[in-house]
């Protein structure tokens, strides 16, 4: 025996194919057995399903159907541990039974179809776990009518049952290694693709490579050119107390960098206070901001102070800034020029030294012309632009981004850090992401929570918009234009919009109605009309 172990392993160490190995690994275990047939079944990455790999009957009048599938599961979610295959790889067990039909607790279903199909007869049945890293199930080796000790069907004696284990840890390791070498290869081809295909100005890039002039903010990732550019802009600008305008689509980091600019600042231990502009009604944000006096409006039962007194000394964050209501610009405008504060309902003016940095996704030019944007107070806000590119126009960032999103949320939840396995990868590197970083941390998110712990995340855990064709909204409008009346197709056609900007806005109704340019309250009655829901993990 020792000799065969010693032949099989050279001739494994040869073998390149998976199937090379296991039709090796078969061979071998009809010999120590002498059955009369056997079959390998692998385990799929998601641990659900059973193939046949390799198989081998000496007597069959007609082939053993290969390709065959077991599910692990029942429709119930639960094990089916009364099929032999299935309580073997689920619980690491061997079966090693003389006759099959004294045999009680098992459904040996699977077992007499094969008999059916192959024209066998089985009565002794041995199946062994093919595991790897103590008790990790890869798969199966099935074996039938085998010899006992004196030459007659019956289950194998201990010695060959062991020697059937030793040869199915060789048969689990060289699988489980070939599948690392399959991946590592796929992955290589992907990576090369993607150098490929980095737009032109990422591989032309400067003689001198941009060097951060500041140290980088803590959790932001990246290090395009695009992301390095701002970086160096706000170490620049940081130490002063100009104002700055953060620019790019929802999603792309703006308040992350606002928060950058106040810990690089000399105000670091100031406060740093955030208001979204496009958040309240006029009255409500011109009250958050500015404060108010006794008795200014009804329910103004004392003084408050507004988020200007609270950021004194420190930054005030204006988010969608270019939301402000006109009327409230003006009084942005002398708190940016002169640190001038009014409450509302006061007559007394109150002076405060804050920095102010605003962000904006919409065209402020166009809002200007359009006479809803203050041209002076754009002037004003504009002294130091940053403009922070879609996700997008920097595809170099994705890897880096998936990879601290995975490790951030596993780190949070307590478990451990999945992998994304390679038409995953491909996929999230191809996505245009309409919602920037804050879509992909999403996608990554409910991602984490579909796969299984210790599987990777598959194509099948991601939205269906990136697998499917990338034409229309969401990459989902239909190719051809469905048959109904003009309301009907519209409305299919208004349904995806919706739930694709719904996405896009993190299921945010604001934001969604926001993007759209109506109402909060359409948003909901649209939801409701077209049964729209968010999906279980975003
Ligand atoms: N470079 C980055 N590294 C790590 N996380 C990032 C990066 N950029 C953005 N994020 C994350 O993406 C999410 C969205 O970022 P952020 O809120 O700063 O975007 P925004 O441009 O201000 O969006 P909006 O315009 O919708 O307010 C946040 O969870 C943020 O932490």
């Amino acid at each position: 025996m020792l000799d065969e172990i010693l032949e099989l392993t050279e001739a494994l160490a040869g073998a390149e194919k998976v199937e090379t190995v296991l039709d090796l690994v078969l061979d071998s275990a009809l010999k120590i057995s002498r059955a009369e047939g056997g079959s390998i079944y692998t385990l799929d990455t998601l641990g659900r399903n059973l193939h046949r790999t390799a198989s081998k009957y000496f007597s069959t009048a007609s082939a053993v159907p290969s390709g065959e599938r077991i599910d692990i599961y029942g429709p119930d979610g639960v094990p089916n541990l009364n099929l032999p295959s299935a309580l073997v790889v689920s619980t690491g067990t061997v079966i090693n039974i003389s006759d099959i039909k004294t045999a009680v607790g098992y459904d040996f279903s699977r077992i007499e179809e094969d008999d059916r199909v192959g024209g066998t007869t089985t009565r002794s049945l041995v199946i062994v776990p093919m595991t790897v890293l103590k008790d990790r199930s890869v798969g199966i080796l099935q074996l039938i009518n085998t010899r006992n000790g004196v030459d007659q069907i019956g289950a194998v004696n201990e010695k060959a049952l062991k020697q059937l284990q030793a040869l199915t840890i060789h048969a689990g390791i060289c699988l489980w290694n070939a599948r690392i070498l399959e991946e590592n290869t796929r992955m290589k081809k992907q990576f090369d693709r993607y150098v490929n295909e980095l737009p032109k100005q990422m591989t032309k890039r400067p003689d001198k490579p941009l060097k951060p002039a500041h140290k980088k903010p803590q959790g932001l990732v990246g290090d395009s050119p695009p992301i390095e550019k701002a970086i160096n802009l706000i170490g620049k600008a940081a130490g002063s107390d100009v104002p700055i305008l953060l620019r790019g689509e929802t999603g792309t980091g703006k308040e992350m960098m606002a928060a950058f600019i106040h810990q690089s600042s000399d105000r670091t231990d100031k406060p740093f206070v955030v208001q979204n502009c496009a958040a309240l009604p006029e009255a409500l944000l011109e009250s958050e901001l500015f404060g108010h006096v006794k008795g200014a409006f009804t329910g103004a039962g004392t003084n408050k102070q507004g988020l200007a007194h609270e950021a004194h000394n420190g930054t005030l964050f204006l988010d969608e800034i270019g939301d402000m209501p006109l009327a409230l610009q003006a009084k942005v405008l002398r708190l940016l020029q002169e640190g001038e504060v009014r409450r509302v309902g006061a007559t007394k003016t109150e002076y405060v030294d804050v920095r102010i940095v605003g962000a904006t996704n919409v065209n402020l030019e166009e809002k200007i012309e359009q006479g809803e944007f203050r041209r002076d107070l754009f002037y004003r806000l504009n002294v130091f632009p940053i403009n922070l590119p879609p996700l997008r126009e920097r595809p170099s960032d994705i890897p880096k981004l998936i990879d601290h999103f995975l490790k951030q949320g596993a780190a949070k939840a307590g478990r451990p850090v999945p992998v994304v396995d390679s038409e995953a990868l491909d996929a999230l590197m191809c996505w245009s992401y309409p919602g920037n970083v804050r879509e992909l941390k999403n996608i990554l998110d409910r991602a984490r929570l579909m796969a299984e712990e210790g599987y990777p995340i598959q194509l099948e855990h991601l939205p269906i918009e990136l697998s499917g064709p990338r034409d229309g909204i969401g990459g989902r409008m239909p190719s051809s234009i469905p048959d109904g009346d003009l309301k009907s197709i519209v409305g299919q056609y208004e349904a995806l919009v919706i739930e694709a900007k719904m996405r896009e806005a993190g299921w945010n109704k604001t934001n969604a109605a926001r993007l759209l340019k109506v109402s909060r309250r359409t948003i909901i009655e649209k939801l409701n009309r077209y049964n729209i829901t968010r999906p279980a993990g975003f």
